[in-house]
């Protein structure tokens, strides 16, 4: 097996990894967009101590050892790559919170595979790590987006393997979430969901999920009547009652919103049309307490960068150690 040159040349390494925010509404495991809200894991060669520490959300709650999410996403990578794990410690600082349907763990997962392919040098394309990273995850939606950054479409081919596509948002489009306390992990969420669905809602699901792939790309305002969906909400805002609530004060104020992932976090999208201000937002996230967030989309996606890489490394993508391959 080779070694990998990380621990050799004692390089530290620093990987980015925004947050997202899945389904979009009736893009059910289809949809995703990355959020301006990061997970940062700075892999330091050597060390003695545990093999993740942790600060920010899930500080004292995720594991430190070799069975911590992120470490077995870049131990996974190495596997692949036919290569030994690096001789790293990773300090996380995390700003995602956990189970809340903003892609905590997409954001670990990818954290390390772009982690892996920077330490150990290896030739992977961002079309290999969304698969790798699809099969841990289980779904693309949230770790396509989280790699990518920008509005992603997931779709199989019939060969079975994965389609992305990727884009920015529609100028100007705000993501505005409605976070509360209360935490769902998204196994328990998908769980629930229904085995089949009528074929008239189907049908109506995909007349939904053009209109509105086409309003966020800005080919036209999406329809908040015409954005609801109806293959994962109805069953987990069952229980999820709390969020229905919010979504129903958001839908009767003419926004475009859903549940988050798998929820139980509510986002609406804001495409400058509506006239709604903030402190309207703030009050209904008041009146449910849960705290509101205003976000922006995130148009870089995941980079890992050593340190003394070049300056423009992770920002025009023009380093070695984050490739990208045209998908
Ligand atoms: N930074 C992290 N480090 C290690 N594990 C993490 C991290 N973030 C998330 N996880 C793992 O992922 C789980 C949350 O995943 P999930 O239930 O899919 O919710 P989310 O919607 O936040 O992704 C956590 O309970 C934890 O096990
Ligand atoms: N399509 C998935 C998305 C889960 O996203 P997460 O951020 O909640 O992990 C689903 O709806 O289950």
């Amino acid at each position: 097996m080779q070694t990998s040159t990380a621990g050799a040349t004692g390089v530290a390494v620093t990987a980015r990894v925004p947050a997202t925010t899945a389904n979009l509404g009736p893009g059910f495991d289809a949809f995703g967009l990355a959020l301006a809200c990061e997970l940062v894991v700075r892999a330091v060669p050597g060390g003695d101590g545990p093999r993740v520490t942790t600060r920010g959300e899930g500080a004292g709650e995720v594991t430190e050892g070799d069975d911590n999410l992120v470490w077995r996403s870049l131990e996974r990578l190495c596997v692949e790559q036919g290569v030994e794990p690096p001789p790293v410690r990773l300090e996380v600082v995390n700003a995602i919170p956990l189970e809340r349907g903003l892609g905590s763990s997409s954001a670990a997962i990818v954290a390390g595979l772009v982690l892996g392919r920077a330490l150990c040098d290896v030739r992977v394309g961002d079309r290999q790590l969304v698969e790798l990273a699809t099969e841990i995850e289980g779904h693309p939606d949230n770790v396509a987006p989280a790699l990518l950054g920008g509005l992603v479409a997931c779709a199989r081919d019939d060969d079975g393997s994965l389609v992305v596509r990727r884009r920015n948002p529609a100028p100007g489009l705000r993501p505005v979430a409605f976070v509360p306390q209360a935490r769902q992990a998204t196994t328990a969420a998908r769980a629930v969901l229904p085995a089949t669905l009528p074929r008239a809602q189907v049908a109506e699901q995909a007349a939904r999920a053009g209109h509105v792939l086409a309003g966020l790309l800005g080919a036209w305002p999406v329809a908040a009547g015409a954005a609801g969906d109806r293959l994962h909400e109805p069953a987990r805002l069952e229980v999820m009652t709390a969020t229905g609530a919010v979504l129903a004060a958001l839908r009767e104020r003419g926004l475009h919103a859903f549940l988050s992932g798998a929820g139980p976090t509510a986002v609406c999208l804001l495409d400058g049309t509506a006239g709604v201000e903030l402190a309207e937002l703030e009050a209904i996230g008041r009146a449910h307490d849960v705290t509101v967030r205003s976000l922006r989309p995130d148009l870089r996606g995941a980079f890992a960068c050593a340190d003394g890489g070049c300056a423009l490394s992770g920002v025009q993508r023009t380093c070695a150690h984050c490739p990208r391959q045209g998908l």
